[in-house]
């Protein structure tokens, strides 16, 4: 067990370089199974996450080597369709194997991903969309098995853009017999990478980032190059980062079109944004100005960078509201950040932050992953120590995180129990 100790720092300064996005490498990696042949990713994130779904690629009976951020997978021999709940259990993406596996095996069992601190997570979208294609989908003692003759392209309207089930049944569509067509398609900068991705394979997905997706069946892919996206969230963690500790950061790596919503709100806390190529500059108010906020599918402000911005507000000057609106139970760092001298209520899906002068170190624990990245920030301007707890958490989603902080000249150490 581990533990991160973040100490009150002065204001954070110097250039972070951000890595490849986790939240896109995940569906690449699993749309590697589509094809035999070798395929090439770059860019790919030394994550928890992106070694549990290589794990599970092995389980399978694929051939995965991680080198130099660099990923090599050859998906030639399969000889496995079954994800089992370990390894669903540890990262709920596992569950991005099944529209692939049904695409090229016609058959896959995976253990039914459970909820999380976040929400109950349902995957009845995923489901309903490999229905539409033909598929029978039975769930049974814990495992949702799908099979089918042949996938059938249809059009299939999801309740919600969710991204996982959007990128779920793009990939069972790709080797499907005619055209898929999915209305309120989610828009996300992820769902993009992936489609270009699988057009490098061989596919015909076009529309990915609007809410309509069609997908033109193919009969056959191949292995393909291919370098992931900047992970957005990450930039905004740093970004908020300069904010919080009233800095001055340089972000590299980032596409500013995917932080739009992310700029609007710290130029609205406050902040000095200045855009540059492919990077972006923070400088932290001299007073952080209360703002609300409500989360939605993109181009919306996202779930993933609101604990984050709440733990921000908690020292604005004045009272905040922030809505979640994408997941159910995402709040679980307000009482984190309470037991941290924050003043914060919730009410159904709003959270009110009354903002507070200063913020005191406290024993906390890292729920979920930006729940962690929450209160490292926190504990950026708390007075004395912060010791954050089930710190794998963070690692499923934050690369070096204690050494980019450092580097940027916060006090913050990991030790090992
Ligand atoms: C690995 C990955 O990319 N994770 C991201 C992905 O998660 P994920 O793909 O799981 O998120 P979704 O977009 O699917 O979920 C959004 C909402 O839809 C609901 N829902 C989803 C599927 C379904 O079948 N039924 C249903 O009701 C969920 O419970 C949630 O309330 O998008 C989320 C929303 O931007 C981000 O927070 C996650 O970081
Ligand atoms: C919620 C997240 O990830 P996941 O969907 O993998 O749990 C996240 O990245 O903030």
């Amino acid at each position: 067990m581990a533990n991160i100790i973040v100490r009150k720092s002065g204001p954070l300064k110097g250039r972070v370089r951000i890595n490849g996005a986790k939240n896109a490498v995940l569906p690449i990696i699993a749309a590697t199974l589509l094809a035999e042949g070798k395929s090439v990713i770059q860019g790919v994130p030394n994550l928890r996450d992106v070694h549990v779904i290589s794990d599970l690629l092995r389980h399978l009976g694929a051939y995965v080597k991680y080198e130099n951020d660099t990923l090599t997978v050859d998906a030639s021999n399969i000889v496995n369709f079954e994800a089992p709940y370990d390894l669903v259990r540890k990262m709920r993406a596992s569950f991005l194997v099944m529209g692939p596996l049904l695409a090229r095996f016609k058959i896959s069992k995976i253990s039914m991903p459970g909820g999380c601190a976040i929400g109950t997570r349902p995957i009845d979208l995923h489901l309903k969309g490999f229905r539409a294609l033909g598929c029978d989908v039975d769930i049974d003692h814990g495992f949702v098995e799908a099979r089918c003759e042949t996938l059938v392209g249809t059009k299939i309207y999801l309740d919600f853009p969710s991204v996982g089930a959007t990128e779920n049944i793009m990939m069972a569509a790709v080797l499907a017999k005619g055209t898929t067509i999915i209305e309120n398609a989610a828009e996300e900068p992820e769902i993009v990478d992936l489609a270009n991705f699988l057009n490098k394979m061989g596919a015909n997905v076009k529309g990915a980032g609007t809410n309509t997706i069609k997908i033109v069946g193919v009969d056959k892919l191949h292995g393909a190059n291919h370098t992931v996206i900047p992970d957005r969230i990450e930039a905004g963690t740093y970004m908020v980062a300069a904010a919080i500790t009233k800095g001055d950061i340089l972000v590299e790596n980032v596409l500013l079109d995917h932080l739009k919503p992310v700029i609007a709100k710290l130029r609205e806390v406050g902040c000095q944004i200045y855009e540059m190529e492919n990077a972006v500059r923070v400088i932290g108010p001299k007073e952080i100005k209360a703002v609300d906020i409500k989360t939605l599918p993109h181009p919306g402000f996202p779930t993933d960078m609101q604990a984050q911005f709440m733990a921000l507000l908690t020292i604005a000057n004045g009272t905040s509201v922030v809505i979640e609106t994408v997941f159910e139970n995402r709040f679980m760092h307000v009482q984190e950040l309470n037991r941290m001298g924050a003043s914060i209520t919730i009410e159904g899906r709003s959270a009110v932050v009354k903002g507070c002068k200063n913020l005191q170190g406290a024993k906390v624990n890292a729920t979920d992953l930006r729940a962690g990245a929450a209160l490292i920030l926190a504990g950026l301007v708390a007075e004395g120590e912060t010791i954050i707890g089930q710190t794998y958490h963070i690692d499923r989603g934050y690369v070096n995180i204690e050494e980019n902080f450092r580097s940027l000249g916060a006090n913050i150490e990991r030790i090992h129990e």
